[in-house]
């Protein structure tokens, strides 16, 4: 039977990266074998490959069920279709990269079962953020942090690598320029009895939901059940929105409101964004932006503008990078700039989606108390998406997607 590795991960490290050298046996210390080896990535990249090679080149190489485009697949049925493609390939090695993020429990110990019937033949290497994530089936314990792999003994070592320290985000939430009294209306959201289907299959079914001023909601379901589409009808991206009886910031969806009306009152963060921001922006500059909802800053920012950034860098501990490029933060501290990017306006609603997949167990808990925070010391709104139970997250109600043949219906309950 192969020697399987488990190789935790940093977020000062690039995960995918490291994948691709793993891949080509690099370093050949403990990969130089796999060289001469068939071996495929599992990971949220080689889907993105998938799509592009899909919308590029008409290439529809992951087989699904569904004659839908790739990009329209849920983030779980996307995983699912990544799976199947690999199973079948008659590999000698996976290299797996967070396996586990997007998916629901039920997927996830379908995959856990899959991974350990084909350890039997196929070396399977896990990279991972996450210390709950181990396989079972591991032999072999590594970290990987500043360039150098570190062997463990045990998961014990690894639990107090991970272990959270006490570094709590700082002081009070940064109040807003101006107050935001753009809404008067107490209901933000109103849903009532909304339908949607896609190709006649039913996805959400009379789904009622209000989302009140200063609530923080989680919204649950697993993959598939239609929590990215209810969020879509929320940011108005979603034409399945008109004819409903759909109620966002006090204007009845379909009564001559603008996507950017709608945009206009709504924070936005979910991992995938931070790929749009390729270009050359100073970290305190692409905090200031979110004042003007534009992809980094094209006109010079304001001395109350600046001085507002350096109050969310204090509060998320990254002063000292003001002045450094974004793309090279690593990927917790782009998480951070990205929230205070979203939330330095206060808006009234925030929506985050996923935001701690690939994060690590230290950054992971400083979002989230930082999350907390945010609910709790300023007037947003906020729904938080997420698979991952995050056991100190505090929100006050939970709407929880139930799937059936006739579509998702909702119920709320605390959490
Ligand atoms: N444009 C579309 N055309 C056809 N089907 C679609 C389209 N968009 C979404 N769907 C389907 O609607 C269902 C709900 O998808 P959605 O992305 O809302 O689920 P989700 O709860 O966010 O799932 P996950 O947790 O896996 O991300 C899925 O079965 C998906 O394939």
């Amino acid at each position: 039977m192969p020697r399987h590795y488990a190789i935790f991960v940093d977020n000062q490290s690039q995960i995918e990266q490291l994948a691709f050298q793993i891949q080509k046996g690099i370093p050949e210390e403990y990969f130089g074998d796999l060289s001469s080896k068939k071996g495929a990535i599992f990971s949220n990249t080689e889907i993105e490959r998938f799509i592009w090679e899909e919308e590029q080149h008409d290439l529809r190489e992951l087989a699904t069920k569904r004659p839908q485009p790739l990009r329209s697949l849920s983030s779980g049925e996307r995983k699912k279709a990544l799976l199947e493609h690999v199973l079948g390939q008659n590999l000698d090695f996976l290299v797996l990269v967070n396996p586990f993020d997007n998916l629901d429990v039920a997927f996830q110990k379908e995959l856990r079962k899959s991974l350990h019937t084909i350890s039997e033949s196929v070396k399977l290497i896990q990279l991972l953020n996450r210390a709950e994530d181990i396989l079972s089936d591991t032999n072999l314990l590594l970290a990987f942090s500043k360039g150098e792999f570190l062997p463990l003994e045990n998961t014990e070592a690894l639990k107090s690598l991970t272990k959270k320290d006490n570094s709590n985000a700082l002081g009070d939430i940064p109040p807003p320029l101006h107050e935001n009294n753009s809404i008067l209306e107490e209901k933000l959201v109103e849903f009532k009895n909304v339908t949607v289907s896609y190709d006649q299959r039913c996805i959400l079914k009379k789904i009622n939901w209000t989302i009140r001023k200063n609530e923080f909601w989680q919204l649950i379901g697993p993959n598939g059940s239609g929590k990215t589409t209810l969020l879509t009808l929320m940011t108005g991206d979603n034409h399945k929105g008109y004819g409903q009886d759909l109620t966002l910031f006090g204007r009845k969806k379909g009564s001559g409101e603008s996507v950017w009306d709608i945009k206009e009152h709504i924070g936005y963060f979910t991992p995938s964004m931070i790929d749009q921001f390729r270009g050359y922006h100073k970290v305190i500059h692409m905090i200031v932006s979110g004042l003007h909802d534009s992809v980094g800053l094209y006109q010079e920012p304001t001395d109350a503008e600046l001085r507002l950034a350096m109050s969310w860098l204090h509060v998320i501990q990254l002063e000292h990078k003001k002045n450094v490029q974004f793309r090279e933060l690593s990927n917790g501290e782009k998480r951070l700039v990205m929230l205070s990017r979203a939330m330095i306006k206060h808006p009234p609603l925030l929506i985050l989606d996923e935001p701690t997949a690939g994060l690590d167990d230290k950054n992971a808990a400083f979002f989230v108390d930082l999350v907390n925070r945010i609910a709790k010391q300023s007037t947003s709104t906020l729904v938080f998406v997420s698979h991952r139970v995050e056991k100190n997250l505090d929100p006050m109600s939970v709407l929880e997607l139930i799937p059936s043949v006739n579509g998702s219906s909702g119920i709320t309950k605390k959490p």
